[in-house]
């Protein structure tokens, strides 16, 4: 058994912290909040971000970093990517000695353009971290909590780190496989919420499964174009935290992305939108980092450039899908890679 501990006690941290304390490690959740903490220590649930769900008795909670830290072995960071440089300064201002660190977060840092591997690697001194271990695919925590089969891939170039975070999380209804490519699991677990803010604003616009079935394929391709030319593995973008991932973020209701698309295709203004929302929506800040990184590799991103026009050039969702659909006329796969 491993000790464990989540930093971050939002719908996935918990999530995950519960599949962690069912396998039977020793789990510990941080969450910044006080009342979060009492919230889960006496009563057992995380009900703003996991309502209806009751954690096991065996998962506590602490608001010491130093704590979540320097007691555990392995180190789950489960924040928003706006939040992991913040968090990763101040538990390594006490850390003491060397943790394994496995990241959920699924962004891009605008303007830096870094992944959140590269985030860790330049906040964590080498000395304190013994692997980066990226955890990514198609995985709603509101089905993971009712213990609904869920499939996900840890991605590390060394396999020995990603077997023991396999081995920490997999159980019958959590499957969890692993992978080499850590580019392509965190350029395709990041783009793929870029998309489904648009999959979402072509439903609230009223289109059907045609433009669905469109955005995805397409996505994908702009998606795995970009990826192969920052160092990822094309084949990749075909498994888990590409292809399967841009499907469930695109065609789930659980979909904090979708959700916002759909709004936006419906006329509501982006503030507001993300104030109704109450949790991260990272494709908003991965969208403009997407728009950045089309420009500085040179790869033709349309969809991703149509919602970039959408969230920060205020053109109207329809104007966006009407522009696309006009471009110029391509071959099919010379447009892939
Ligand atoms: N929710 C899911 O089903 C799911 C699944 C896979 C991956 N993810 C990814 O996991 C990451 C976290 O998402 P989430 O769904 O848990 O988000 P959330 O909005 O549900 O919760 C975010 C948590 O982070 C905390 N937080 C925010 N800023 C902080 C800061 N500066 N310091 C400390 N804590 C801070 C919040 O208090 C909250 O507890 C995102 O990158 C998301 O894309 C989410
Ligand atoms: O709710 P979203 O849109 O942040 O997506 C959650 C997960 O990334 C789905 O795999």
């Amino acid at each position: 058994m491993e000790n464990i501990s989540v930093l971050g006690a939002g719908s996935w941290g918990t999530a995950l912290a519960m599949v962690l304390a069912e396998n039977g490690h020793r789990t510990t959740i941080w969450s910044h909040r006080q009342d979060q903490v009492d919230e889960i220590n006496e009563q057992h649930t995380n009900a703003k971000y996991l309502p209806n769900t009751v954690l096991p008795q065996s998962l506590t909670a602490t608001s010491s970093i130093e704590d979540a830290v320097n007691d555990h072995d392995i180190i789950v960071i489960a924040v928003p990517t706006k939040a992991i440089r913040e968090v990763c300064q101040q538990f390594v201002a006490t850390q003491t000695t060397e943790k394994l660190f496995v990241h959920v977060s699924k962004g891009i840092e605008p303007d830096s353009l870094k992944r959140i591997s590269e985030l860790l690697q330049e906040e964590i001194p080498a000395a304190l971290r013994s692997d980066i271990v990226v955890l990514s695919g198609p995985s709603h925590a509101e089905e993971v909590v009712k213990q609904q089969p869920t499939t996900v891939t840890v991605a590390c170039e060394n396999m020995v780190a990603a077997e023991r975070v396999q081995d920490a999380f997999m159980n019958g209804y959590f499957r969890v496989y692993t992978l080499e490519d850590v580019i392509g699991a965190e350029i395709g677990g990041a783009l793929k919420n870029v998309i489904a803010l648009a999959a979402g604003a072509v439903d609230g616009l009223g289109y059907g499964d045609n433009a669905k079935a469109a955005l995805i394929t397409r996505g994908l391709a702009e998606i795995t174009r970009l990826g192969v030319k920052m160092g990822a593995n094309p084949l990749t973008f075909s498994g888990l935290t590409g292809m399967g991932d841009l499907i469930v973020t695109c065609t789930s209701v659980h979909s904090r992305n979708w959700r916002a698309g759909n709004l936006l295709g419906q006329g509501y203004k982006l503030p507001e939108i993300l104030a109704q929302m109450g949790m991260v929506v990272e494709g908003v800040r991965t969208a403009k980092a997407a728009h950045q990184l089309a420009q500085t590799y040179d790869v033709a991103m349309p969809i991703s450039s149509a919602l970039y026009n959408v969230l920060f050039e205020e053109q109207p969702p329809k104007d966006a899908v009407d522009a696309l659909m006009a471009r110029m006329k391509k071959r099919e796969i010379d447009e892939m890679m």
